[in-house]
């Protein structure tokens, strides 16, 4: 595979400030690479970083495999979506699309034929000669599109785009947006603070927090194998129950906590006799009133909501202690009484032990 934009150590510093931090990563030709992480993590400093908006105060950015120092925006092969999308309101859908052509003196015979066929690849061809007010949300999202991929960039930065559309618009959008990147085959790298955006559309996710990466990988390892506590908390929902390790053994953790000693994963090899963070996921409890085989939380059930196809349960341990359970609520265990004792049951090779 040939890697399309690559970072090598590099830290962006505003003032004192370190934005981002020591940052290493390599991002493949053709693939839809997301960045994700909560606000001010640092997601759109490296996004105008690779797109020459911002210089690294050190390292390297290399697109193409060619050192970007000294290369402006306008002579870099990518182009960067904005969240405002910031269309031409007084040109047609074609003249959008069809305007960085222009004004690069293509000749008005090529722009035509090119400008057809980008608006046939977001399927707007019977709009083409719509004002940008008469179009819907997500097709103006597709003239941006088909805009940025005039210019013929081998990487399509987004920043945010889906985040002024309402929800359901929003997941059919992430649908639309995968088929264009597959259909026109270059490098998409997408910014967003919404994991189920990142998690359905990406080839790969990198989870940012605090200037740094801590986690690459595909959706399904990052949602099922956390590596850290910070990726585990912030990707899906999880319990997390803090203890001191008690002992290891081969891949697994047995953990002191106020609920009571439990195992899981220790997939980061932690020693016995440091803190630690057991994580296990709400809709891999086994609810039971009895006793249920592997490790057992007792709880008394606090609250339920019936979410359509699950029942998501509140439920009290020990200490004060609050965990979520998520029941498919055709399931006989969905329907508790408030205050029914319940046991919460888990295999300990669904829980992960992390550091912190
Ligand atoms: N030009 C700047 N001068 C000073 N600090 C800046 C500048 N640009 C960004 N920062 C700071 O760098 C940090 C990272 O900002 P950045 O915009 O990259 O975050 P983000 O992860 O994209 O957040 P959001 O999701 O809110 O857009 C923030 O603390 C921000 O205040």
């Amino acid at each position: 595979m040939t890697i399309a934009v690559e970072l090598e150590k590099v830290s962006i510093q505003f003032g004192s400030f370190t934005a981002v931090d020591e940052t290493d990563l390599e991002i493949q030709e053709g693939e839809f690479f997301s960045f994700l992480g909560p606000s001010g993590c640092g997601k759109t400093t490296l996004l105008r970083t690779i797109s020459g908006f911002t210089h690294p105060t050190r390292g390297k950015v290399r697109i193409g495999g060619i050192d970007m120092a000294g290369i402006g925006p306008n002579k870099r092969p990518t182009a960067l979506i904005f969240q405002n999308l910031a269309l031409f309101p007084m040109m047609s859908v074609a003249e959008n699309v069809g305007y960085g052509l222009r004004v690069r003196g293509v000749a008005r015979g090529v722009r035509d034929e090119k400008v057809a066929r980008l608006l046939d690849q977001v399927a707007l061809t019977p709009h083409a000669d719509k004002k940008i007010n008469e179009l819907s949300g997500g097709q103006k999202q597709r003239v941006a599109i088909a805009r940025a991929l005039a210019v013929e960039p081998k990487v399509l930065l987004l920043d945010e785009p889906l985040s002024a559309l309402d929800l359901k618009l929003r997941q059919h959008m992430r649908r639309e947006l995968r088929e264009i990147q597959q259909r026109v085959g270059i490098t998409f790298i997408y910014i967003t603070h919404d994991q189920g955006e990142a998690l359905t559309m990406s080839d790969r996710v990198a989870v940012m927090n605090a200037g740094r990466i801590e986690q690459v990988g595909d959706g399904r390892s990052i949602y099922a194998q956390p590596k850290t506590s910070f990726v585990a908390s912030f990707v899906g929902e999880n319990n997390a129950i803090p203890g001191t390790i008690l002992a290891t053994e081969g891949e697994l953790a047995t953990l002191d906590t106020p609920l009571g000693i439990l195992t899981g994963r220790n997939p980061t090899r932690l020693g016995a006799g440091g803190e630690a963070t057991l994580f296990i996921r709400p809709e891999l409890l086994r609810l039971s009133d009895g006793t249920p085989s592997g490790c057992t939380i007792p709880t008394r059930v606090g609250n339920a909501a019936y979410e359509g196809s699950m029942t998501h349960l509140q439920l009290d341990a020990a200490a004060g202690t609050r965990i979520m359970a998520s029941v498919i609520a055709a399931h006989a265990s969905a329907h508790p009484q408030v205050g029914q004792p319940l046991n919460a049951g888990f295999d300990p090779y669904h829980a992960v032990v992390l550091a912190g």
